[in-house]
């Protein structure tokens, strides 16, 4: 049976071995599990299929932003590896999210087709640099509504514009957000976070937590303890 949790760990790690070892700690039943460019640029699809032999849901987070016909190739090869969940920069543009929709609209293993809006490690400094003098709420929400009209399932935001964005994009548009730290834990080059329990409040449907997990010395206890404050 798939999970019903709104934890996916991000195992972050320099080799396969690692990331399976932390894995093994892990219930599939508890939580889904994000690969990410670290281990994927290393380890490739034998790190989905060990994991999918462990019986885990998978978020392949490698945030594709490149032309539509590009990205329309990646996200169709990405459902081929049956993963849960798969994702865009919205900042690619409506055409290319459009393709990247089209391309899997028919895949027998279709997965959850989501956009990176603005990084939770971005503030209004890192996005100034950039050329954007909007406050992050403001371009999350531009981003948001654009990958909305080009048929994303959701977002990637932080937790903090949830509120926003339901009220936005409607409570069935997913919203996926790092930048998740437990009261009290390092937050790290993260810069939007909120903890678990204010994410939930704030509407968040998947919370995805990292470090605050995998560098513990009882990831186990550290999943049930923010399961526990969520229940
Ligand atoms: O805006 C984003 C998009 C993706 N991420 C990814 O989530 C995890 C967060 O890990 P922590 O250790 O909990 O900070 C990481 O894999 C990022 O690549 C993000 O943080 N923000």
């Amino acid at each position: 049976m798939p999970t019903t949790s709104p934890v996916i760990v991000a195992l972050d790690y320099p080799d396969q071995a690692q990331a399976l070892a932390m894995a093994d700690k892990l219930d599939p039943q508890k939580v889904r599990v994000k690969v990410g460019k670290e281990i994927f640029t290393r380890s490739g699809p034998a790190v989905v299929e060990a994991l999918h032999d462990k019986g885990f849901e998978i978020f392949l987070d490698l945030k594709f932003h490149d032309i539509p016909n590009t990205v329309a190739g990646a996200v169709r090869a990405a459902a081929d590896l049956g993963i849960w969940m798969v994702n865009v920069h919205a900042s690619g543009g409506q055409r290319m999210m459009e393709a990247a929709a089209e391309a899997i609209a028919n895949h027998g293993q279709r997965p959850q087709l989501i956009a990176v809006t603005v990084l939770t490690s971005m503030e209004a400094a890192d996005l100034a640099q950039i050329g954007i003098h909007d406050d992050p709420a403001v371009q999350v929400r531009r981003l948001a509504e654009l990958a909305k009209t080009a048929g994303m399932d959701g977002v990637v935001c932080s937790a903090r514009e949830a509120p926003m964005l339901k009220e936005a994009c409607g409570q069935a548009f997913s919203l996926v957000t790092p930048g998740i730290r437990p009261a009290g834990s390092d937050a790290g080059d993260q810069r939007r976070v909120l903890t678990p329990l204010q994410a939930r409040d704030a509407g968040v449907d998947y919370m995805v937590i990292g470090r605050p997990i995998t560098q513990a010395a009882e990831p186990t206890k550290v999943v049930d303890d923010i399961l526990q404050s969520l229940a």
